[in-house]
């Protein structure tokens, strides 16, 4: 079976392209369906089947691996260790996550049929709870229910699929399949459509809020990625991005009067993904990677780039051990209770009682401003292995009969998922790594602590089952300037580098039909979180020069918007003598 998504399909792709496809297609032309949505994830190591029938992966003994509810309480308490990043950076980070990839599974619920009945069903990975637990044992839940991720066979292989396109192309926002582009735009003036508020634009309502979970609440949005409602920080974000997008189209449209809402909307749509991938990569980026390492890869775009640094031998799909192992590691540094607003009104709010209901907190009178000050001036929580009980207790909570609140767990999740998608254990990413493989529990010493390495030899039974996220969560950081360990780090880094180097459609690369000019990379190359927070949201008259850490930390410190260097738009005016496609760059090398 070779599916229209599969690695080896036959695309057939118009000519030149002047704009990205929205579904990810015929950006590799060797291999066109590569990174496209609804398509399967690479993988870094090969998988590690429970049996041959792609059974979760089992102990090395064969009996099935400790519960990971228990592997969480054990070993990932809640502890408060603030990091000099901010929890922008974090949510950030989540919006990332959510344009590479979406795995395919139905709702976790909190009780469900997962759990007993189908308990033994092929679709379930439910999560045992041992029966002391210290949290779930009061509810007498026993277990958490969990469906596995739907599958598609290319060929011999059996793969998780991502349902969003794997680029960093913004796909948050337009969508990974033409249906949800024009479902989302307004048709004219090449805007996207809104809802309008006494604060200004926010995402339009989803037509049938039934079938998401906000059912019945509204506002429940809709954008190009399903996940938009999940935490209002994160629709905060969504709504930035939303009004830059129609912020960049009336620019254009005002100077170009001959354009039709077509071209407004992609020119603008070209644009805004380009300024996204220039903060990714330039702003953002090195606080997840380390600047020198970025610096190292070449990751950080500085000018116009040639057409030969694209490299079609790059693989640029998302890799499953990045979105199901090493990516997720930023779980860790969510806050359970984040801040609204700034100086004296400022209030925390505990993020349990906020999952798919952005509106109480985000459309409140001066909400947007409040929820997104919070977010520049509050410090995330490290990336180590302690997580907030919000997370590990009150995701997509309800309440119990007698009203108090009980969730599910993500970072058991997060544990589970990865036995689903069989990702081999710690030790062989440890190798993948350019670590020696460890041969007794006491091997690990090189990169844990001794009362990890301990607390790990209480749980497993072999060094070998130590699940990947387990370890690598657990690992302490080669230098003070990275977030990850080290087995994370290979697979995350290597991943920003091949979304880079192997989109055809990065945006600094010049020589393509659909390149931009050499001027207009450099203009775009100003673009700033600050400077986005500035443009679409009244209120901010000063941001951090770098909200995505602390102000104090390495000399950042607030500036007034007026500061920040801006995107010069006059640079897409299109003037009679000029053709109205092509750039004058083929020359470049
Ligand atoms: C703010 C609170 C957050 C919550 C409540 C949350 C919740 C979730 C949930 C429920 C899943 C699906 C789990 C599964 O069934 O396998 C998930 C997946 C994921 N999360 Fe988060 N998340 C949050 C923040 C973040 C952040 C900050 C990042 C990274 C920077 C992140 C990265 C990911 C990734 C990469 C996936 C897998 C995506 C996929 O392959 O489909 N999340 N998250
Ligand atoms: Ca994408």
């Amino acid at each position: 079976q070779s599916g229209p998504a599969c690695p080896s399909a036959e695309v057939r792709c118009p000519g030149p392209l002047r704009y990205r496809p929205v579904d990810g297609s015929c950006n590799n032309l060797r291999r066109p369906s590569l990174g496209r949505a609804s398509s399967p994830l690479k993988r870094v190591l090969r998988p590690d089947y429970g049996d041959e029938f792609g059974a979760p992966r089992k102990s090395r003994s064969g009996r099935p691996l400790p519960s990971t509810q228990e592997i969480v309480t054990k070993l990932f308490p809640q502890v408060d260790h603030p990091f000099h990043t901010t929890h922008l950076f974090v949510l950030w980070g989540q919006l990332v996550a959510h344009d590479f990839a979406r795995i395919a599974i139905p709702l976790n619920r909190v009780t469900g049929p997962c759990c007993d009945a189908d308990a033994d069903s092929e679709e379930c990975i439910p999560i045992s709870v041992p029966r002391d637990d210290p949290f779930y044992a009061q509810f007498n839940i026993v277990c958490l229910p969990l469906t596995r991720t739907n599958t598609t066979a290319c060929g011999e292989d059996i793969e998780q699929v991502s349902e969003v396109t794997h680029f960093l192309d913004a796909s948050f926002l337009y969508g990974s399949a033409e249906q949800t582009t024009r479902r989302l735009r307004d048709g004219m003036g090449g805007r996207l459509r809104v809802q309008r508020a006494d604060d200004g634009d926010f995402p339009p309502e989803v037509a049938d809020s039934s079938a998401t979970p906000c059912a019945g609440r509204t506002p429940c949005y809709d954008a190009g990625d399903v996940r938009v409602n999940q935490n209002p920080m994160l629709a905060a974000l969504q709504t930035l991005w939303l009004r830059e997008h129609n912020r960049v189209a009336g620019v254009l449209g005002d100077m170009n009067p001959l354009w039709n809402d077509e071209r407004v909307f992609q020119e603008a749509r070209r644009i805004v993904v380009a300024e996204y991938q220039h903060i990714v990569y330039h702003q953002w980026l090195q606080w997840l990677l380390g600047g020198d390492r970025v610096h190292q890869m070449g990751l950080s775009p500085h000018g116009p780039s040639p057409r030969s640094a694209y490299r079609d031998d790059v693989d640029p799909r998302t890799a499953n051990d990045v979105t199901t192992g090493g990516y997720r590691a930023l779980h860790s540094m969510v806050q359970g209770r984040f801040l609204v607003g700034a100086g004296a009104e400022r209030r925390a709010e505990r993020l349990g009682g906020h999952f798919h209901q952005p509106g109480p907190v985000l459309q409140a009178r001066g909400g947007l401003l409040a929820v997104l000050q919070g977010l520049v001036h509050q410090r995330s929580q490290d990336q180590d292995r302690w997580m907030d009980n919000e997370v590990t207790q009150q995701y997509e909570a309800a309440a119990a009969p007698d009203g108090r609140r009980r969730g599910t767990n993500l970072a058991a999740i997060d544990i589970q998922r990865g036995r689903d998608h069989w990702l081999p254990g710690y030790n062989q990413y440890r190798e993948h790594a350019g670590l020696p493989r460890a041969r007794a529990f006491n091997d690990l010493l090189d990169t844990l602590g001794r009362a990890d390495v301990d607390a790990l030899r209480d749980v497993y039974e072999h060094v070998d089952d130590v699940d990947y996220y387990v370890g690598g969560l657990m690992e302490g950081r080669k230098r003070s300037n990275f977030l990850l360990g080290p087995t994370f780090q290979a697979v995350v880094e290597d991943q920003f580098w091949r979304w880079r180097f192997g989109d055809r459609f990065f945006y600094n690369f010049v020589g393509f039909p659909h390149s931009f000019t050499k001027e207009q990379i450099w203009t775009l190359q100003k673009a700033s979180a600050g400077r986005l927070l500035c443009d679409n949201v009244r209120g901010f008259q000063t941001v951090p020069r770098d909200p995505f850490i602390k102000t104090g930390f390495r000399g950042n410190e607030d500036v007034p918007c007026d500061s920040l260097p801006e995107v010069d738009l006059s640079l897409w005016k299109e003037h009679g003598d000029q053709p109205a496609y092509g750039n004058g760059d083929f020359d470049f090398y």
